[in-house]
């Protein structure tokens, strides 16, 4: 009988030995199939907005450099081309009058200047990298109780101003921390009682304020909903909405580029268990840079990001352990002749992963630039170690500490990549000093990274715990300290705002790099806001970013 029992046995071994369990999340489908597979560019219609855009351009230039302009005028101008997200047109001009309108900056100035003015100067200031003193909203509070005076609560644009200005407050700037508070306190309360653009202008501030936005969708919103400001110039307004429509004809090209060959690499077969994300995945990189020239460092940055797709999902929700460890090696041997050690269904994955990068190599080695290519390529080695530690711990049922966690953390933030990847199609501006500068892995760069990390574990940990993953950064807190989930909780909340204070600063002047360099860094921080703040809007990304795409690519624009 033992032999029937032992073949018993053995056919149920040879069985399992087949098919193990697997982690599968069965996650929700694509929200969007081929709908943006069908798009086609009509390259002399761009042609004709770039042309049309050229002559209200030129009369918003005058408007920037004019020296008969007020002071405030100019500030405000300056602040409703940021909204709209121009800047990038007229930097050098606002530059130069931002220098000296900072230079000539004079408390006394400000006594009679109201709240609004107030915050909108000191938003354009700091925007551009301008530390303009939080000193300009003390007259606002009462000496003795040292609180904010009521009588600014029923100056509602005031307080929407204050609002936005507080989430550009630097470590030590308490005013700010209180007007934080305090305004989005009154805000909520009265929204109600708000009609007309008033009411959309708070709503989306309460809902999500500037700072934290994506750009390119901000500019969409600000143009909607802040009619007075954008029509005060008849110039501006017809750039803007020339600019809009010129940039969906481009995104929805790269779009279409970036769909079309997710769709010919066949990943959703041959590794159908992945989150089908590919206009969440542009939507994120486009929130890095619209600027039309960066056109393909976004499609390169999204097919890397797509990699990081398919590689967090194989780790987190297909693999097992011996299969992680075999992909892991195989990542850091970086060679063909690694196939045969992977499982079959990850094989295509990694023949275009290798062929990918050597192609990258090879088109930016012709720049003298295959550095960057590199440096993305490592930083992409590094994350495989990092998921892998995480699966070894979720494997053994270990419980990192929360340092060791936030160790590995930061690199599975995916910040590291993603910012590296993002650089390689930027062109020139990508000097060696640059690479080095983010190869230093900057403050700037980790306060990035732990916002992302962080962020993500607080509103994905219970759904990750109940699959069995035992490194989420809520967890290793808790043991770490033996507090509550939810003091656990508020305290990752205040390292993620104490990281964006350290972002805040260091997009000021004096700058370790220019703006274009650090604008990533800071957008990749937005993106989190705009994913991760009410809900895991990447798994599940029927809201935000159904809404954000919706308006992008599918909406017409602004005629
Ligand atoms: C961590 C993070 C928000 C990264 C953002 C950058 C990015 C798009 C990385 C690609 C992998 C991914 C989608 C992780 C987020 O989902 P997840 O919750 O499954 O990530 P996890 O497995 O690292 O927790
Ligand atoms: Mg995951
Ligand atoms: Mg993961
Ligand atoms: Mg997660």
């Amino acid at each position: 009988m033992a032999a029937v029992g032992a073949s018993a046995t053995l056919l149920t071994n040879t069985k399992s030995a087949e098919e193990p369990v697997r982690p599968v999340a069965n996650f929700p489908p694509s929200v969007w199939g081929d709908l943006f597979l069908s798009f086609s560019l009509d390259n002399s219609m761009m042609e004709e907005y770039a042309e049309a855009m050229e002559e209200p351009k030129g009369q918003v230039r005058k408007l920037i450099l004019d020296p008969t302009m007020d002071s405030n005028k100019k500030l405000s101008l300056i602040y409703t081309v940021h909204r709209l997200g121009l800047t990038y047109m007229f930097f050098k001009e606002i530059e130069g009058q931002l220098d000296r309108l900072f230079k000539e900056f004079n408390l006394e100035d400000y006594v009679e200047v109201d709240l609004y003015t107030i915050s909108t100067n000191f938003q354009a200031f700091r925007h551009l990298g301008y530390k303009l003193s939080c000193d300009v909203f003390n007259k606002f509070k009462n000496y003795d109780s040292n609180t904010f005076k009521e009588s600014i609560t029923s100056d509602v644009r005031g307080m929407l101003g204050l609002y936005e200005s507080a989430q550009l407050r630097l470590k030590g700037e308490k005013i700010l921390d209180e007007a934080s508070a305090f305004t989005e306190t009154k805000l909520k309360s009265l929204v109600k009682t708000l009609e007309g653009s008033l009411a959309q202008q708070v709503k989306q501030s309460l809902k999500r304020p500037f700072h934290q936005g994506m750009p390119m969708v901000e500019a969409r919103l600000y143009f909607s909903n802040y009619q007075e400001e954008c029509s005060r110039h008849d110039s501006l307004l017809k750039l803007a909405k020339l600019h809009f429509n010129y940039l969906q004809l481009q995104q929805k090209e790269e779009l279409r580029i970036v769909s079309q060959w997710w769709k010919d690499m066949r990943f959703q077969e041959t590794t159908p268990y992945i989150r089908d994300r590919v206009p969440e995945i542009y939507l994120w990189i486009l929130g890095l840079y619209f600027e039309p020239r960066y056109s393909l460092a976004r499609i390169i940055a999204t097919k890397i990001t797509l990699f990081l797709v398919v590689l967090d999902d194989t780790y987190d929700a297909y693999a097992t352990i011996e299969e992680i460890r075999l992909l892991t090696d195989a990542i850091n041997r970086w060679d063909i002749g690694a196939m045969s050690q992977i499982p079959e269904y990850i094989r295509p994955f990694y023949k275009i992963l290798l062929d990918e990068y050597a192609e990258l190599e090879k088109q930016l080695a012709k720049e003298g630039r295959a550095n960057s290519v590199i440096a993305s390529k490592e930083a992409f080695q590094d994350i495989a170690r990092g998921y892998l530690e995480e699966a070894e711990w979720t494997n053994s049922g270990y419980v990192a500490s929360f340092p060791e966690y936030m160790k590995n953390g930061l690199i599975t933030s995916a910040y590291n990549v993603i910012s590296k990847s993002a650089l390689v199609g930027m062109g020139e501006i990508v000097s060696e000093d640059a690479l080095a500068w983010y190869e230093s892995h900057p403050q700037i760069l980790q306060a990035s990274e732990l916002i992302s990390r962080l962020q993500d574990d607080v509103m994905t940990y219970q759904f990750e715990r109940e699959r069995g993953q035992s490194a989420t950064g809520v967890d290793a807190y808790i043991k770490t300290y033996g507090v509550s989930e939810k003091e656990a909780i508020d305290e990752l909340k205040k390292m993620i705002e104490n990281a964006w204070k350290e972002i805040n600063e260091g997009c000021l002047k004096p700058r370790e790099v220019s703006m274009d360099l650090l604008a990533p860094i800071l957008n990749l921080a937005r993106m989190i806001d705009v994913v991760y703040r009410y809900d895991d809007g990447f798994t599940f990304p029927g809201k935000t970013l159904k809404e954000y795409i919706t308006l992008l690519f599918v909406g017409s624009s602004p005629m």
